[in-house]
């Protein structure tokens, strides 16, 4: 039985190999952008092959068989096994897995799962079912997309050039905690984001009270 935890990872200038250029891959492929990503298939989907030809990934046409995985994974930081052959993917994944490669396979029980995500910014929720219902996660998505708004990309700035400032001046930890939580607790703050010289006035008081 899984037993799947969040992390956030830095994939730039991390390499992802994805086998299957399907709309599966093709979905992959788009999450995992930052990353230098390599797309092996026979056929792409169109978007894919746009996607290649703007230089966004790499593609390579061939059909992959499983004796060919371990040379092609070679260097690969995550391999996603996403062909429709659901015997391929499993020996694809194993083989990432003895490499000591994380492997996601889109078509069984998998090492590494894929979630939904919101994106606002740097500011990131990631939804997972611990790969019991996708569509249940995507569902999720869609519901609490809407009430994640630009607000909370600003207030991550804010913070951050906050939390910068007191850094320098407050050697207290707890004390540079108490000012962060009262400028999050502040509703006058979360409505002045949308200027943001305003917003960090009104941030800063609490930092001199
Ligand atoms: C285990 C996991 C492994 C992985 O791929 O990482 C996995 C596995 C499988 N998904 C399947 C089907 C569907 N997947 C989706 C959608 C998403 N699937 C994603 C992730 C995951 N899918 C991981 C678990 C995530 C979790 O823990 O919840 C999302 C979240 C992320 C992404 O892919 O980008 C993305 C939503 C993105 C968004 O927010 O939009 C929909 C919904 C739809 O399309 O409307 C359906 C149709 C409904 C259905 O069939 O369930 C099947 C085929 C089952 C079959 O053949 O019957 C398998 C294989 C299996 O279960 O054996
Ligand atoms: N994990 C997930 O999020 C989801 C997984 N699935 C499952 O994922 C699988 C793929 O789905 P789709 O992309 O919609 O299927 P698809 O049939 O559109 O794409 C499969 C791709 O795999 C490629 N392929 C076939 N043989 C190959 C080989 N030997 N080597 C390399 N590539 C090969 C094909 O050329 C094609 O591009 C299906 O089995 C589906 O049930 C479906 C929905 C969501």
């Amino acid at each position: 039985m899984a037993s799947y935890l969040p992390l956030f990872l830095d994939f730039s200038c991390r390499k992802v190999i994805i086998f299957g250029g399907g709309a599966v891959g093709e979905r992959k492929a788009r999450y995992f952008l930052p990353a230098e990503v390599f797309v092996i298939s026979p056929s792409f989907t169109e978007c894919l092959e746009a996607m290649g030809a703007d230089g966004l990934v790499k593609l390579e046409r061939r059909a992959v068989v499983p004796g060919d995985v371990p040379g092609l994974v070679e260097g690969a930081f995550l391999v996603v096994a996403a062909t429709g052959d659901a015997e391929l993917n499993e020996s694809i994944a194993q083989a990432a897995e003895a490499a000591g490669i994380l492997a996601n396979n889109a078509t069984g029980e998998s090492p590494v799962v894929v979630p939904s995500l919101i994106k606002k910014g740097d500011v990131m929720v990631a939804i997972s079912t611990g790969g019991r219902s996708p569509a249940l996660s995507k569902y999720l998505r869609l519901k609490l997309e809407p009430a994640l708004g630009e607000d909370v990309e600003k207030m991550a700035a804010l913070q951050d050039r906050v939390r910068e400032r007191l850094k320098s001046q407050l050697p207290d930890q707890k004390a540079r905690e108490k000012i962060l939580w009262a400028i999050l607790d502040d509703p006058a703050v979360w409505d002045a984001l949308k200027e943001d010289d305003r917003a960090l006035e009104l941030a800063l008081r609490h930092a001199r009270s």
